[in-house]
């Protein structure tokens, strides 16, 4: 290839942002997507139109209600940018002070209680986050144009009110070897080739969040890199239309239930998560659109700093969390059980934990202190300890909802049996808890709670919990690094009275 014969995938930037219309509001964000010629693969079937999809619409819808939010509560999910002067959609408002990520915390939350699920923005708000002190950094150090980029970038990406997924998570083959060390290269994302006109990346990202419902999507390094990896230090802006790009949907624990009649055995017919692996065969990003090049020694405080922010986001889970206080609360009067005294401990049991995370992620906030790019940062501590309490409390919050439910829970014939001329009659007569509370009432709560702790939105309330942004152990080398027991040992050596131990001191 030669820079007077492009190869066709070659776009500039421009070219790119002309086939964007702003967007206003859920309608026209579903709208968005439609048409856009990606390639999906579900179920071993090319989906002609993923938007239709009945598995994949509610992730959809998840992601519309953000920019519904956006309208129905401007001062909660839009925020002033300087940036365009202009008021933006939260979710890609550059954060200027601590009360901005206040604010932002506060908006997970009530997205988490409006959808029940994961809604798929927050990576892709953590991304632009980190970006602008990672690409003002690496100017500093190398002379490159990063910044401005990132900032030409967020323009256009306020003005048009798109959505960025993150790719950070590469598929890493064996766990024990770095990325240059792998048996097949593809396994971390990296760069196959450079041209006049950009760079092309090849490998692929893995669970991925809203990824197929994203417009761009950030491609950026999962880990530290040392100079044999430096094809690995690849950060860019890729279309989510691009040429060479492959979705690949995960299955949901009870998916399937989206394609069947009716809408109670679906526990929450409106609203799902998503995660697909996305392939990226040979993929190009023009240089307006890369963010680093080789610039290894920053990956690692690329995914740091990232982490602190993506780690307090874990609140959106306190959103999900009123849901499931909600409807153990709701069941308890349903079944005759609410008055119990063991039944408001396990709800007040429930809401102690929930606030817990809460309270770690909010403090996080509160305590950010600002870049040398301008943005400001979340404590990292309390970042990582809001996330490690996502990755327990979510699993004792279901447990206790479980138990309030009643076994019904995992018991309850479908919603078809309970329309049978024969099978209907029985199963409402036999299913009725308090005489004045439908049994209608109790099968949807029952199958809400189901949704939450074992069904498809138990991907986003549970295992995401656990292992999104960095599996448990993750969390205890960021504490363990932050820890300051050196410091804390003094504490107890000067009341102690044993004197600072001067050795180990110095
Ligand atoms: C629902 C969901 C949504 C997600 N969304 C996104 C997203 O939008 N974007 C994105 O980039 N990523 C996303 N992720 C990925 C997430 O960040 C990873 O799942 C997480 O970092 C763990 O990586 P892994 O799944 O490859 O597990 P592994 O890395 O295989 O970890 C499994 C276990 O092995 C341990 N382990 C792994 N490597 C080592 C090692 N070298 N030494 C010792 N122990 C090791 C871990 O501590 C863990 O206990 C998502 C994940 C989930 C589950």
């Amino acid at each position: 290839m030669n820079a007077t014969t492009p190869d066709r995938r070659e776009e500039f930037a421009a070219e790119r942002w002309a086939r964007f219309r702003p967007i206003t509001d859920g309608k026209s964000y579903i709208e968005s997507l439609r048409g856009r010629a990606v390639t999906v693969y579900l179920f071993g079937e090319k989906v002609e139109e993923p938007v239709d999809h009945p598995i994949i619409r509610p992730s959809i819808n998840a992601l519309a209600d953000t920019y519904d939010l956006a309208v129905e509560d401007p001062e909660l999910a839009t925020a002033h940018s300087e940036l365009i002067g202009a008021p933006v959609n939260r979710f890609l408002h550059i954060v200027g002070s601590p009360q901005d990520l206040v604010m932002k915390n506060r908006m997970q939350r009530r997205m988490g209680q409006r959808t029940g699920t994961c809604f798929q923005r927050c990576a892709g708000l953590d991304t632009i986050s980190v970006l602008h002190s990672i690409t003002y950094d690496i100017d500093r150090k190398h002379g490159t144009t990063y910044h401005q980029r990132y900032l030409d970038f967020m323009k256009q990406a306020q003005a048009n009110n798109i959505i960025v997924g993150a790719g950070m998570t590469d598929p890493k083959g064996d766990r024990s070897k770095r990325p240059s060390e792998q048996a097949d290269p593809d396994l971390f994302m990296h760069v196959s080739r450079r041209t006049e006109r950009g760079l092309y990346v090849r490998g692929a990202k893995a669970h991925m969040t809203g990824g197929l419902n994203s417009h761009w999507i950030c491609v950026m390094p999962t880990m530290n890199l040392g100079p044999a990896d430096s094809d690995y230090a690849v950060v860019g802006m890729v279309p989510g239309d691009a040429e060479g790009l492959t979705y690949i949907y995960g299955r949901q624990s009870c998916d399937t239930r989206a394609l069947e009649k009716g809408e109670i055995d679906k526990g929450n017919a409106r609203f799902g998560g998503q995660e697909t692996l996305v392939v990226f065969d040979d993929v190009f990003i023009p240089w307006e659109h890369v963010l680093m090049n080789g610039e290894y020694a920053f990956a690692q405080e690329m995914v740091a700093r990232f982490t602190s922010y993506h780690r307090a986001s874990y609140v959106c889970k306190t959103g999900l969390g009123d849901v499931m206080v909600g409807a153990a609360a709701a069941i308890a009067e349903y079944n005759g059980a609410d008055q119990a005294s063991h039944v408001k401990d396990k709800l007040v049991e429930m809401t102690h934990l929930n606030e817990t995370i809460f309270s770690s992620a909010i403090a996080s906030a509160h305590e950010a202190k600002p870049l040398e790019s301008g943005i400001y940062m979340n404590d990292g501590m309390l970042a990582n300890v809001c996330k490690h309490n996502v990755t327990r409390f979510p699993y004792e919050i279901s447990r206790l909802a479980q138990d309030l439910a009643g076994g019904l829970m995992v018991t309850l014939p479908s919603e078809a049996d309970f329309e049978h001329d024969v099978a209907g009659p029985i199963l409402r007569k036999y299913f009725q808890g308090r005489a004045n509370v439908p049994v209608e009432h109790r099968q949807r709560m029952l199958r809400l709670i189901e949704n939450m702790t074992l069904g498809r939105n138990a991907v986003g309330y549970l295992t995401e919990s656990l292992h999104g942004a960095g599996s448990p152990q993750a969390q205890r080398i960021q504490i363990l690094r932050q820890m300051e027991v050196e410091r804390k040992k003094g504490y107890a050596e000067e009341l102690a009275g044993v004197g600072r131990n001067e050795e180990r001191a110095g």
